[in-house]
Parts: C-alpha cells; sequence; structure tokens
C-alpha cells in the first residue's frame, strides 16, 4: 500500500510505503508499483499512540470492559498498542494469571503488553517467566482492586525487577497523607479534598528514592500534580499523565459528580494549568489513559462507594489532536506525537513500534484536524456507556492500522472494525526487549 502526501506531525509532506507489517519507505514521489495508493493531501498522518496504561477488566469483570469492545474502543481512538493493568480477578500476580490474561488478550485487534502485579502472595519467579511489559502498576495505596502494599514489600519488589531488568510502574499516593477530615462531606469535591495533593507528593518522594536505593527504573503513574512531577523528574525518572488530569480540574465535579472519582483524583484548576504546562514544555514523558471503565450503574452511587476511574482509551488522541489544532494552546503537532508515540516506545524499550520511519511497525493513524467534532458517549464503543469530556473538541481518526492492517475505519453509515490479531509487542522479538 502506498499512502501518498500524508503531512507528518513535523509538517513535512512525504509518501509512506507499508509493506506487509511494516513501512518499507517514506519519502517523497515514491514509484507507484503497489496496487493500493490512496492520496490523503491535506491529512495528518500519526504513528499509533501506545496507551502505556489501560485497564480492560477481564478476567473478571467482563461487565465492565472486554479485550474485545476496549481493544475496539483503542482503535477507534488511534491507539495501536495498549499495556493491561494487574487489578483483574485473579489479579496478574503469578505466571498461570499472567497466561489466563494472555489468552483473553487474543480477542484483541491492537497490540498489546501485560504487566505484571504486586500483592502480599505474589510469585516473582513465574511472573518474570514470562513475557512482562512492565511490573506495575504497583499501587502503593489502595484503589480499584485493593491492591495497596506495605513499604517493605515495595522494597522487595524493586529489588526484584532490577534483578530481572524491568521496569516498575507505580501507582504514587500515600494513604498516611489522606485528610480524614473530609470523610464527613458528601459532595463529589470531598473525594479531591481526602485524597490530597501533598499524599502524591510523599509518595512520589518515597518511590524515588526507594528505586534510587536499588538501581530501579521506575516510572510513576497517572501524576496530577506539578509537584509530583517535579520530584519524579528531578529523580531522573519518567510520568505519564492522563487525558483527565490535563483537561478536568475540580471545577469539573460540578458536572461531573461521582463519575469524576478516581485517583489519584481531580486537582484545583490552579495545578491543572500547571500539569498541562509540564505536559507541553516535555518535563512530562507521555499521556497515558489509565483508561478504568466502570458502568453507569456502578458509577450512580454516593461518593463514597462508586468506583474509582474514567473510561478515556478512545479519547485521548482525538483530545489531543484537537490541543494540537487550537492556536491558542501551548501543544503543538510534534509534541502530541511524543507524547503518544516516541516517548513511550523509549521509556519501555518497544524499538519496533513509536515512529513513522522505514522498519517499523506500520502502525498508523490517518487524521483531518481541519475537522473537530464533539465527544458523544453515544458514538463511542467502550462497553462503560460514557465519558467524562461529553461535548468537548476532538480530532477522530479517519482510520486506524496495525501492523499494515487497517482495523478501524470511520463511516457515517456506522463505523467498521476488521479482525485483527493484535500481538504481544514483548514477543515482537522473541525475547524482552529491555
Ligand atoms: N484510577 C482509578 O481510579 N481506577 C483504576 C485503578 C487505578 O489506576 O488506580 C481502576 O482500575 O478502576
Ligand atoms: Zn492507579
Ligand atoms: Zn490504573
Amino acid at each position: 500500500m502506498l499512502i501518498r502526501n500524508a503531512t507528518l506531525p513535523d509538517g513535512r509532506q512525504r509518501d509512506v510505503r507499508v509493506r506487509g507489517e511494516t513501512i518499507a519507505q517514506v519519502g517523497r514521489d515514491l514509484a507507484a508499483d503497489e496496487a493500493a495508493t490512496i492520496d490523503v493531501t491535506g491529512k495528518r498522518l500519526f504513528p499509533g499512540m501506545i496507551d502505556a496504561h489501560v485497564h480492560f477488566r477481564q478476567p473478571g469483570y467482563p461487565h465492565k470492559e472486554t479485550w474485545a469492545t476496549g481493544s475496539r474502543a483503542a482503535a477507534a481512538g488511534g491507539v495501536t498498542c495498549v499495556v493491561d493493568q494487574p487489578n483483574t480477578d485473579p489479579p496478574t500476580v503469578d505466571g498461570a494469571a499472567f497466561d489466563a490474561k494472555a489468552d483473553f488478550a487474543a480477542d484483541s485487534v491492537v497490540d498489546w503488553g501485560i504487566n505484571g502485579g504486586v500483592t502480599a502472595d505474589w510469585d516473582p519467579e513465574s511472573l518474570f517467566e514470562r513475557r512482562l511489559f512492565a511490573l506495575g502498576e504497583v499501587f502503593l495505596a489502595d484503589s480499584t482492586g485493593d491492591m495497596g502494599i506495605e513499604r517493605d514489600l515495595f522494597e522487595d519488589a524493586l529489588a526484584a525487577a532490577t534483578d530481572a531488568g524491568v521496569t516498575v510502574t507505580v501507582h504514587a499516593e500515600d494513604a498516611d497523607y489522606f485528610n480524614e477530615d473530609a470523610t464527613v462531606r458528601e459532595d463529589a469535591d470531598a473525594w479531591s479534598a481526602y485524597r490530597t495533593a501533598e499524599a502524591e507528593a510523599r509518595a512520589v518522594r518515597r518511590a524515588c528514592e526507594a528505586a534510587g536505593q536499588v538501581g530501579a527504573r521506575i516510572h510513576i503513574a497517572h501524576t496530577s500534580t506539578p509537584e509530583g512531577i517535579d520530584i519524579a523528574a528531578d529523580a531522573g525518572m519518567t510520568t505519564e499523565v492522563t487525558p483527565h488530569h490535563l483537561l478536568l480540574s475540580r471545577r469539573d465535579l460540578r458536572d461531573l459528580d461521582t463519575y469524576g472519582r478516581m485517583n489519584p483524583p481531580l486537582r484545583r484548576e490552579k495545578r491543572r494549568r500547571e500539569v498541562y504546562e509540564r505536559v507541553a514544555d516535555g518535563t512530562v514523558d507521555m499521556i497515558a489513559t489509565d483508561h478504568a471503565p466502570h458502568t453507569v450503574a456502578e458509577k450512580d452511587a454516593s461518593i463514597w462507594d462508586a468506583p474509582s476511574g474514567v473510561p478515556g482509551v478512545e479519547t485521548a488522541l482525538p483530545l489531543l489532536l484537537a490541543e494540537a489544532a487550537d492556536p491558542d494552546t501551548d501543544l503543538g503537532y510534534e509534541r502530541v506525537r511524543d507524547l503518544t508515540a516516541t516517548n513511550p516506545a523509549a521509556v519501555f524499550g518497544i524499538p519496533q513500534k513509536g515512529a513513522i520511519e522505514p522498519g517499523k511497525d506500520a502502525d498508523l493513524v490517518l487524521v483531518d484536524t481541519t475537522e473537530t467534532t464533539g465527544i458523544r458517549a453515544d458514538d463511542r464503543h467502550t462497553d462503560c456507556g460514557w465519558t467524562p469530556f461529553e461535548g468537548f473538541d476532538a480530532v477522530f481518526p479517519e482510520w486506524t492500522m496495525v501492523r499494515g492492517t487497517t482495523v478501524f475505519e470511520r463511516d457515517p453509515d456506522g463505523d467498521v472494525f476488521y479482525d485483527h490479531a493484535g500481538e504481544n509487542v514483548r514477543d515482537a522479538d522473541g525475547e524482552l526487549v529491555e
């Protein structure tokens, strides 16, 4: 297949030849010796997003999301590789649980990685025999799944992962700094008052110190505060920010109510702006969605009973592209590419992905950035049926390709998905890539 006149994220216009599963050539006026040629003049071609943080809920909670529905949502949002987190049932804390989840992941239409988790009864030996994407998210406080662990166990896990050459991703909140005074309140903002910004900053600092002691490489998941980002960056560790912490703040809880409950919680508008600055200026390494679907019936509860988490895999790249298309923001297309593809590939060691260059996997997303639409939950493909970004401007893909196969095509008569077997990205070269 020959894609003619694509505008790349850096603004250059190039032809891109896809042969089999890979990008064969990127250049000008490539010879049209292929059967299929499409001209995409005026449209932008991005490397597929690598979302290093999703919760696809299988095994255990298929009523919230499955690998089939979650991966379709990913494809429709320009995500070509997802990394699933361990708080499923059973939790992914030993080799058998990893294998059971990998069987479910066979339903995925996009490429995938599976993380291993840490609990008091984890089995590092059998877990590290598997092709883990990373160890994590390791929960320093309870979140969905109640997998919070003690300090000693975290330090043991850091040492074990370092021996195995595996990166550790960390859910950094410290319950010692939660504000118990907030627990008498019943409004949705109480969750943000309870799980304080200080609780995140303290946990990030402690995690970085512990990592420094054993020479571990850690990546801080879903950082929600400028303080947490700066502490991690100063320690030489990497960070991710979610679309909701980038674009939503405590102000939005008046509308979102308990649907806006997640861990870590939404912060004040001032902090949100400071997080945005760090995403735009390159301090933050990547955007990852923490796609955490729960049903409407589950979310429609009191602020203390509703489960934590919001969906996001389908709307992340579209929201970022709308930000980049808006001349009034500090976020450009190249930065969006770095945050969604280049950096996740570099940080987690997936050299075959993350760039539109000869030899890379043909994971591609075509978008028309002159065409923004308002997000509507009814149009989305996640099984949970709602979005915290209702009405937000977005640029949705026209099509998404995974290793040379078109997996999604937008169509006014109904979006089309094509059967495609996603691969374990850690199996691509037959060995762990570190
Ligand atoms: N972020 C959340 O609020 N929830 C996540 C778990 C997590 O990432 O902490 C979930 O699995 O529901
Ligand atoms: Zn988490
Ligand atoms: Zn998570």
